[in-house]
């Protein structure tokens, strides 16, 4: 994979999720001198990544920033930070609830804006990424800033950004409703008796082959479900009461839109 690294990086916050994206991307080749955080506690990063803790007075030419601080950060980090965004400076947000035109009302001479959602796996290049640029960003700079997030694993251009709070909550979200599911797993093996040690390695363990398995496999896993199940089996009757009303997908539908919702209002101001 040849990958076209931008001349600069500028990472507002490295946190959990800015963190694995620059792991990613360390551990693809890019240069750490490449490389400056902007996090308010200072804290190293990785060998050869500048950490500063106030702003520069300038930002190198070619620069691509990466908005990865809170959303609600968003004022007093645009504040600082456009006054050194001239054209030649990239943004890449990966702010929950932001939209674009937010962004552009904040940093007026930035023409090049791209809306990125990506999930924690990223830092595995098993993540998945959504994008989103408006037609005021370049061809050019969508090509170069799909390449920056090709390594980090599924990328997913959304061609209308009214679906972005949507996907957010798949995929942005969703590990933590994995994660969840996992747990809720190990504990329900552990309330039918399996000792708690062995049914959490159990549930780990057949999540992280089913996955592998429905990843690798042409069938969708709906068919993959009926054929683990055989008839008049055991997995038919668990099915069943997945099943029964809809209530798993009813309980996804709600847990997604629970989760749009709050974008939409973050989107608000609330
Ligand atoms: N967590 C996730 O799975 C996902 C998160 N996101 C988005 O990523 C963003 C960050 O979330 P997450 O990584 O979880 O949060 P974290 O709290 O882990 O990271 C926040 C980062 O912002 C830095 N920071 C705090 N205050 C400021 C400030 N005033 N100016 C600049 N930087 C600041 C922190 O600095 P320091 O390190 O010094 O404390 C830290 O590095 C959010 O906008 C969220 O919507 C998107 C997709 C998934
Ligand atoms: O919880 C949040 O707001 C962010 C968005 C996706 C994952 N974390």
């Amino acid at each position: 994979m040849t990958i076209c690294w931008p001349d600069h990086l500028f990472l507002v916050g490295c946190g959990n999720m800015a963190g694995q994206m620059l792991a990613r991307w360390l551990d693809c080749g890019l240069d750490p001198a490449r490389v400056t955080v902007l996090r308010p506690s200072g804290r190293s990063v990785a060998d050869g990544v500048a950490v500063v803790m106030t702003y520069p007075a300038t930002l190198p030419a070619g620069t691509t920033i990466l908005l990865g601080m809170k959303p609600y950060q968003i004022a007093d980090v645009a504040t600082a930070l456009a006054p050194l965004c001239g054209a030649d400076v990239r943004i890449v947000s990966i702010l929950a609830g932001t939209p674009i035109a937010d962004l552009r009302a904040r940093f007026p001479a930035v023409r090049d804006m791209v809306r990125a959602m990506p999930n924690l796996p990223v830092g595995l290049g098993e993540g998945v990424t959504a994008l989103f640029a408006d037609d005021r960003t370049s061809v050019q700079a969508k090509a170069d800033i799909g390449g920056l997030i090709e390594p980090l694993g599924l990328a997913e251009w959304i061609g209308d950004e009214a679906l972005f709070n949507q996907v957010t909550a798949l995929s942005g979200c969703g590990p933590a409703f994995l994660f969840r599911f996992i747990d809720a797993l190990a504990r329900a093996g552990e309330a039918l008796g399996i000792p708690a040690d062995q049914a959490a390695r159990m549930a780990l363990a057949t999540v992280q082959g089913s996955a592998s398995m429905a990843a690798r496999a042409s069938d969708s896993p709906g068919v993959l479900a009926d054929r683990v199940a055989s008839p008049g089996g055991m997995t038919r009757e668990g099915m069943n009461v997945l099943d029964a009303d809809d209530r798993l997908l009813a309980l996804l539908t709600d847990t997604l839109a629970a989760a749009r919702d709050r974008g939409e209002a973050m989107a608000r101001g609330a």
